[in-house]
């Protein structure tokens, strides 16, 4: 039986972060060479200012009758001796592996509907482990949900714990890989968001840094800016402080209203976070310090 090698279960993705010196693209090229596969995508960033390498490399194999998860853990041994020589922190991965998202959601579910139509029509490749919303079922009466399980999990300041532990055994009992923040507008413990670190994403209504907290449009309204945006960024304990990953802007006039940036930033909403939640999945997103490099497709 032949293997299509070129179907998404041989397409493989390494990525890997080092201290940068002479020689990493060369030995990582060569032990893919000689191991048998073929190079498909390279991105390499060489950041000056921490003196740390960044590079991200999809590969299949020449020709090689062996099975996906056979011939990934065969790419992984091979590449132990280079990871070692260079001291990276690395991943390896095939891409056909689908991770599993859990969407948190509060009142507005402009981007969590966004999220679901990108899923279903294939161009983002996720399982939903869970919908996690603080407002009850009816208020996305007019969603179908299909087979993914919802859960309305309401929280005030005095059950703030509680409802967190809630979230965090949902998270473990549904294996999920990344958590993205469709709207939701709770500030996450710090032991929540550091347990979460790397791996969950939320979408800040403005142009950050400027206008942080929970009413960024009125915030611009009233400063009069000329430029709305929208921040994708990983979450941390420090209120949308986290590394950025995107971000996007449309113009604004004297004439727009507090509603009318709610409106055209609902459009800017939705594009950045898909945007942001397609590349962390295709692992096109390596964290470096307080920032992040983005190797863009
Ligand atoms: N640990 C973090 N948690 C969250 C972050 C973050 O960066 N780190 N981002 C927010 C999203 N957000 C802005 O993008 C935001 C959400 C909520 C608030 C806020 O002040 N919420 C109030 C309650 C508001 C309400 O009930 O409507 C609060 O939590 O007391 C500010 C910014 C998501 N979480």
């Amino acid at each position: 039986m032949s293997i299509d090698l070129s179907s998404p279960g041989c397409q493989l993705v390494l990525t890997f972060v080092c201290q940068n010196r002479p020689g990493i693209v060369a030995a990582a090229s060569t032990l893919l060479f000689e191991e048998g596969f073929n190079v498909l995508e390279a991105h390499q960033y060489d950041d000056q200012e921490s003196g740390r390498f960044f590079a991200r490399i999809t590969f299949n194999p020449v020709r090689d009758e062996r099975a996906a998860s056979v011939l990934l853990e065969a790419a992984r041994a091979a590449f132990v001796p280079v990871a070692a020589r260079f001291g990276m922190d690395w991943a390896m991965r095939s891409q056909a592996e689908t991770r599993r998202v859990m969407l948190l959601v509060s009142r507005f579910d402009h981007c969590l509907a966004d999220l679901l139509y990108r899923r279903q029509i294939g161009e983002i490749p996720m399982e939903v482990s869970a919908i996690v919303a603080n407002y009850p079922r009816s208020t996305y009466a007019h969603h179908d949900f299909g087979d993914i399980p919802f859960h309305y999990l309401p929280v005030t300041r005095e059950t703030k714990a509680q409802q967190e532990a809630a979230i965090w055994d949902l998270v473990q009992s549904t294996q999920t890989d990344v958590v993205v923040l469709a709207r939701y507008m709770q500030v996450l413990s710090d032991e929540l968001s550091t347990r979460l670190a790397g791996r969950c994403i939320n979408i800040h209504h403005s142009f950050l840094p400027g206008f942080k907290g929970a009413r960024p449009y009125h915030q611009a309204h009233a400063r009069g800016v000329k430029l709305i945006g929208a921040t994708a960024h990983y979450v941390t304990p420090d209120l949308d402080e986290g590394p950025i990953i995107e971000q996007d802007v449309e113009r604004i006039t004297h004439a727009d209203k507090p509603e009318d940036l709610v409106r055209k930033g609902r459009d800017i909403e939705r594009r950045v976070l898909a945007r942001a939640l397609a590349w962390h999945l295709a692992d096109r997103v390596l964290p470096n310090g307080r920032k992040t490099v983005v190797f863009k497709d």
